[in-house]
């Protein structure tokens, strides 16, 4: 069932950005298993196929710039519905395809439940997708993907804003004398200059961060294991310890991500490892810091001061003691609150959104592997062929037998770190699958749905010689431990065995068993075993002819003349039940087996 259906789909025509200008293939599958005219929801074993001129559905549910919903729009109807209640959102989103959000909106497991498999890409418009169940997306097969670089320089100029306003008292300062006073002494502020500064999480914010506080005469330092020293180098910061950019800094700033290892990584006992008096700046996550206490740090005197743009809930209660704190400066998660960073980020994020719905893999992308536009391009028709073998040799298994080990193997003269095999695998792994059962599955949830139904996928790549222009000369695929419907598909060594090439930018089967066939991988295949002996190709085609099924093309192969031989013919259309039986009939014909690609 599954088979059939993927072969209703039509592909993008469109192809721009990171592309994969796999158009006009129509028995093929796009890498998000959509496409701008045709869309596939696999709800129960049923799919819903939209018409040429049906539109997808992008559900927006935080205020998004004009730029990136224009965008939106010019491919999809877009729903902006703000404020939705998370069961007004689990009741939309089973008419959706994508959905878009910020900061505000939680992106539960119940909310990939309800969508019924609908829907494919949520699209964060930001930084951070903590608010987003990752997990759960990917096991749903849905993309996540965010807008990285848009609001970089936003949150940085806020963070800088906030140190700044935090040392010399501004916010405290305009709130009394709005109220009438004049305390020129209470606030008397402290210097930037030649303090030292120490930067927690050396990514995008932390490196600009880092950059504008060396402009304002600091001394730089900063904490991150896994961000190189060279880069930091480059901007002339020093890389410490965790414990001694607590130790040494008057001011600390946070820009890491909130993950398990951060939560609360600011507590009572790190606070305690601080020099006194020193102030912190958090425009990252509010659960990186454990606010009780920082509050009896700040009420010890140990933290004189901080300045906070995001809260561990948001918005934080109205008698919150940290944003009542007399040396608290608070704003409501402003950082990326500009104009240009918010029209920057809806662009981005809609670009993303968009090209996941076309079915093109996103630079972008939180849970697929991000593969560049020059490695698509040229992988295309190594991941049809992928595909395809996988559903040929899925379909070769006798019933029953269950399959659990698959050998890829990559015949390559690439240098091994010059062939990514992630975008085959998934593509293998999809064509295994989705025949033998009602998952959805596509280069997000591939490796997933793969261990979770047992079935270990080992890669093995063969070094060649000679040019090392194309990716890939021959892919086999294997499956081990089965009895098969087509006992010559069985190898040498005990497994079902097909191997392909890509011939002329189309994908071939090249080998069944041990016999060498050349077949392109087009409509569907019939694989005869017979003994060689003349005729029997007339006898195969007459049987199709007189049904005006198509052959489009017919190998055979043998291990000696009048020896054992295996005949491949691919059709374009599929032969009737009848047909197939008088095939089998025909006295040489010692096995048949029809497969549909
Ligand atoms: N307040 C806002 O509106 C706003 C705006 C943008 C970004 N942010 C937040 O700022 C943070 C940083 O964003 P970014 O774009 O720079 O992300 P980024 O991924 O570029 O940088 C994060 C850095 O943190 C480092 N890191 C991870 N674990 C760490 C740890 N245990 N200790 C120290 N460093 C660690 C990573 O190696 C990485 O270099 C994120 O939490 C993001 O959500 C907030
Ligand atoms: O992670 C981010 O990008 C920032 O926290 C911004 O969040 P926002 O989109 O809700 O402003």
């Amino acid at each position: 069932m599954a088979a059939s259906a993927s072969s209703t789909m039509l592909l993008s025509s469109k192809s721009s950005r990171a592309s994969l200008p796999w158009k006009n293939q129509v028995a093929s599958t796009s890498a998000f298993g959509i496409s701008s005219v045709s869309l596939r929801h696999r709800q129960c074993r049923r799919f819903v196929v939209f018409s040429m001129d049906a539109k997808p559905t992008v559900l927006v549910t935080e205020k998004l710039g004009e730029a990136g919903l224009k965008l939106l729009k010019e491919f999809a109807n877009v729903d902006c519905s703000y404020n939705l209640s998370p069961e007004e959102l689990c009741t939309k989103i089973s008419l959706c395809d994508a959905l878009v959000v910020r900061s505000g909106t939680k992106v539960s497991r119940e909310i990939f439940e309800s969508s019924g498999g609908r829907l494919k890409v949520v699209g964060r418009a930001g930084v951070g997708i903590d608010n987003v169940d990752l997990a759960a997306a990917t096991e749903h097969g849905c993309l996540v993907v965010n807008a990285p670089t848009a609001n970089t320089v936003a949150a940085a100029e806020h963070g800088i804003a906030l140190l700044t306003s935090m040392a010399r008292n501004v916010a405290q300062a305009d709130a009394s004398i709005k109220a009438g006073k004049w305390l020129r002494s209470k606030y008397v502020g402290v210097s930037l200059v030649g303090k030292t500064l120490a930067v927690m999480g050396f990514g995008k914010v932390g490196s600009e961060v880092a950059r504008r506080a060396k402009g304002l005469g600091m001394h730089v330092i900063a904490h991150d294991p896994y961000a190189p020293a060279d880069r930091a180098r480059a901007i002339g910061v020093q890389l410490v310890s965790f414990d001694e950019a607590l130790a040494s800094a008057d001011f600390i700033s946070l820009h890491m991500p909130l993950t398990p290892a951060t939560n609360k990584i600011l507590n009572d006992e790190t606070f305690a490892k601080m020099k006194k008096g020193v102030r912190i700046v958090n425009v990252a996550r509010g659960g990186v810091i454990d606010e009780e206490a920082l509050v009896r740090a700040l009420d010890a005197g140990i933290v004189a001061q901080a300045a906070l743009d995001v809260f561990t809930e948001e918005p934080p209660p109205k008698d919150s003691k940290l944003i009542q704190h007399e040396n608290v400066t608070a704003t409501p998660h402003l950082g990326a609150s500009t104009t240009e960073a918010q029209e920057g980020v809806a662009i981005e994020v809609a670009e993303a959104v968009v090209g996941a719905l076309k079915g093109e893999l996103s630079a972008t992308a939180v849970n697929a592997p991000m593969v560049p536009a020059e490695v698509l391009s040229e992988l295309k028709p190594y991941v049809v062929l992928a595909e395809k073998l996988g559903r040929l040799a899925v379909q070769l298994v006798a019933g029953g037998s269950g399959v659990k080990s698959v050998k890829v193997s990559y015949g390559s003269a690439r240098a091994p770190d010059d062939l990514d095999t992630r975008l085959l695998r998934a593509m293998i792994t999809k064509g295994i699958i989705e025949p033998i059962s009602s998952v959805f599955i596509n280069l997000v949830n591939a490796d997933f749905t793969a261990k979770q139904r047992g079935l270990q996928i080992s890669e093995e790549r063969i070094l060649l010689d000679g040019s090392p222009e194309s990716p890939v000369e021959f892919m086999q695929v294997q499956i081990a431990n089965v009895e098969s419907k087509f006992a010559s598909a069985i190898s040498d060594s005990g497994e079902i065995r097909v191997e392909g090439r890509v011939k002329d930018g189309v994908p071939h089967l090249t080998k069944v068993g041990s016999f060498e066939v050349d077949v392109s991988l087009e409509g569907s295949i019939i694989l005869c075993s017979q003994v060689d002996q003349p005729g029997m190709i007339g006898k195969v085609g007459s049987v199709l002819g007189e049904e005006n099924v198509n052959v489009s093309f017919m190998s055979v192969g043998r291990i000696a003349p009048r020896k054992q031989a295996v005949m491949a013919i691919g059709v374009d259309e599929q032969p009737s039940k009848e047909s197939l039986k008088r095939i089998g009939e025909i006295p040489a014909i010692q096995e048949f087996v029809y497969l549909r690609l």
